[in-house]
């Protein structure tokens, strides 16, 4: 294709196959990347063009039947052997097979694999290394390696999803994935005294950036060990508009549906209205609408944010890595729960039809909610944020000033809110912040509380995750409504794009406060009054933004090739496709089904069981 960009490519494969999930699907997005961030300079040139012109097919086997979230609890072992210089991996135990990856039951014959490294009889954690499965001559499978599928599942049925393990298979020392730290162009001799400790070896054995197993099996310790992790913080930062995008294309399927469905005549003897002027269909389709505009927005700042703290880190400035874990991680969670909540809010509003595989919506679906698990299971990812956001706090608490997006953090919150009819943008914000700043404390306030009445450090985690997990939620909200509110205000939008973009957003903020109302009024910040303002400005929302719905869904631009949908057809001809849909179904290629032979008959005209049994034999 000669797409370099790799998001612009991923995007250009979904057009080609939407939410197929293709076999390739990991190697693109992991395998590759991984390659490109991980491996030396040494180890790219050799196997990036063989994985670029596919002879490398790979994946990404870090998941195991027994573990996936708890990486440092991985039971795959890769030991150092000084004497032939290998690795040798192994799977110790029936919990320790590789379980999930894409792509790695019959596609893939080489795979990225996170396993424990052990030199000089000390383990240093997990760490990642490049093994070949299969024959790149005939793709049988090569010894001391089992590998298959896993059998179906719940949606992704292109994607062979499979299990792998190692019965002491040896691999080459080099292949062990740790690039030389690229800090700017120093030369080489300074680059070996950056990270060596010992003595020099030759550079293309030089296993560097984050750490390093020399010849006799020293091991050089990584600047951060979480750096072997920035895969997954690569996908986690993408994951979030790839979500925004199976949101957007079940709005516009639902939306433009509910223009066309008409239906129940609004009075005896009136005509039936289209279904997108009931309140009710607009109380469910537009907020979601508004959703993925928002997460559309949040997803581009996660990504160009991941871009530029990744280029620091490659010139070994650390220093923004836990912010941006912090902010991908939970945006990954946040906006995962959001999409596939609202898909499914989508399918129902669409009645029958969008049960059927003819609307698009249940591939849209069976798509997006793995995202819920795959890359970080949600709940674990929105504790990682609060991890960072209590690390905030306190700090917020001894005065030190907080960087970009937490600043909120540690605020005066005896403040009430300016919320006046009008529901100004600023007025929002402001509730959002409040919102997050107050949940943040509590949560810090939870967690001093059980230390100060004598638990343990991680008995007073457990015990105020769930306060954890709520700060974190809300602390993304607030992400997704002051991205949303700084783009439209920053924009140079034409005044009537600003009008109606500025109602989207609002509807957004809005709908978001009326929905977690607890959360917003637990402390008086918001009067019985203010509430009244809030609804009454939805309801007025919905009224503003119903002549341009199909216009704002046409926005998203997704041709019917890829939105795979009868119901959502730009020519909005839902009847006839749905028809010659049914028409072109496989069971309606002869009249009578053959099963009617085995099974019905004998039932109906039991006499003429006889033909019944010719016909079985056939
Ligand atoms: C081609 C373009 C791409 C487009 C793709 C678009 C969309 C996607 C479409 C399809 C998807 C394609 C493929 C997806 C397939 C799915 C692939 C997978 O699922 S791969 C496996 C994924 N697995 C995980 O994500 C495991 C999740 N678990 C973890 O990350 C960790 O175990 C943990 C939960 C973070 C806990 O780790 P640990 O116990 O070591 O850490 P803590 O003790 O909690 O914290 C220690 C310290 O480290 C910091 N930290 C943790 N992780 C990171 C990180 N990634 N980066 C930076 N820092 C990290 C943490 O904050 C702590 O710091 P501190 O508080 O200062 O101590
Ligand atoms: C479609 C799909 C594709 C995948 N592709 C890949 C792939 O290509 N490569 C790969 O390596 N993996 C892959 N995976 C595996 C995926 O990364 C893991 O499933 C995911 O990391 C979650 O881990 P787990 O399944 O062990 O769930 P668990 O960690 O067992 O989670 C189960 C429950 O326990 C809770 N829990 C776990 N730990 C904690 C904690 N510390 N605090 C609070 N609650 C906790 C979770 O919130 C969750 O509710 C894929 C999975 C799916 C579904």
């Amino acid at each position: 294709m000669g797409i370099t960009d790799m998001q612009e490519a991923f995007y250009y494969r979904e057009c080609a196959a939407a939410h197929e999930n293709s076999p390739l699907g990991l190697h693109y997005a992991m395998f590759l990347p991984t390659i490109n961030k991980q491996a030396t300079p040494e180890q790219k040139k050799k196997w990036l063009p063989l994985a670029e012109n596919y002879k490398m097919i790979g994946t990404y086997a870090q998941t195991e039947l027994g573990h996936g979230t708890f990486i440092r609890g991985l039971e795959t072992t890769a030991t150092y052997d000084p004497k032939t210089k290998e690795f040798i991996l192994d799977s110790p135990t029936l919990t320790s097979k590789k379980y999930w990856p894409g792509c790695l039951g019959k596609t893939s014959n080489h795979c990225v694999v996170m396993a424990q490294l052990y030199t000089q009889g000390k383990s240093h954690g997990p760490h990642m290394f490049m093994v070949q499965i299969r024959s790149m001559e005939d793709h049988s499978v090569l010894p001391g390696i089992e590998v298959g599928v896993i059998g179906n599942k719940f949606g992704y049925g292109t994607n062979d999803n499979g299990f792998l393990s190692f019965d002491k298979l040896r691999i080459p020392r080099e292949n062990m994935l740790m690039r030389y730290s690229q800090v700017g162009r120093i030369p080489r001799e300074n680059m070996l005294m950056r990270y060596s400790q010992v003595s020099r070896i030759p550079r293309e054995n030089m296993l560097m950036r984050y750490s390093q197993v020399h010849e006799d099996g020293t091991y050089v310790k990584p600047q951060n060990a979480k750096l072997a992790y920035g895969s997954m913080v690569l996908i986690r930062s993408s994951i979030v508009s790839d979500a925004a995008r199976g949101l957007a294309q079940a709005c516009v399927i639902s939306i433009r549906y509910s223009a066309v469905r008409r239906q129940t005549e609004a009075y005896p003897g009136g005509e039936e209205p289209q279904i997108l002027d009931y309140q009710t269909q607009q109380y469910r389709l537009f907020p979601l609408l508004a959703s993925a505009y928002s997460l559309q927005l949040a997803g581009k700042y996660v990504f160009n944010t991941y871009l530029e703290v990744n280029d620091q880190i490659e010139k070994g400035n650390l220093e923004s890595m836990p912010e941006l874990h912090a902010l991908s991680a939970g945006l990954k969670a946040f906006s995962t729960y959001e999409a596939s909540a609202g898909i499914e809010v989508c399918r129902i509003c669409c009645g029958g039809h969008g049960y059927s595989q003819a609307s698009g919506l249940p591939k849209i679906y069976v798509d997006v909610v793995p995202g819920c698990t795959y890359e970080g299971e949600n709940t674990v990812m929105m504790l990682q944020t609060a991890r960072y956001l209590m690390k905030c706090y306190s700090r917020a608490k001894q005065g030190q000033k907080l960087p970009g997006f937490v600043q909120y953090i540690g605020q005066n919150l005896n403040k009430k809110s300016c919320m006046s009819e009008e529901v100004a943008l600023g007025c929002l914000v402001m509730a959002y912040e409040h919102r997050a700043a107050r949940l943040v404390e509590a949560a810090a306030m939870r967690m001093q509380s059980l230390i100060q009445g004598g638990k343990k450090q991680h008995e007073a985690w457990n015990g105020s995750s769930v306060q954890l997990f709520w700060a974190a939620k809300a602390h993304c909200h607030l992400f997704c409504v002051k991205n949303f509110v700084d783009a439209i205000q920053a924009k140079s939008l034409s005044s009537k794009t600003v009008t109606v973009m500025k109602s989207v957003c609002q509807l957004y903020g809005v709908h978001g406060i009326l929905e977690n109302l607890g959360e917003f009024m637990q402390d008086g910040f918001f009067s019985g009054e203010q509430v009244g303002y809030l609804q009454r400005k939805m309801l007025a929302l919905f009224e503003n933004i119903r002549p341009n719905a199909v216009a704002l869904v046409d926005a998203f631009d997704y041709p019917d090739m890829v939105l795979g949908s009868c119901l959502g057809r730009y020519d909005g001809q839902v009847y006839q496709a749905l028809y010659d849909y049914a028409k072109s179904a496989p069971m309606n290629q002869t009249e009578i089904h053959s099963t009617y032979y085995k099974h019905l008959k004998p039932l109906i005209n039991p006499e003429t069981t006889s033909d019944a049994m010719q016909f079985a034999k056939l």
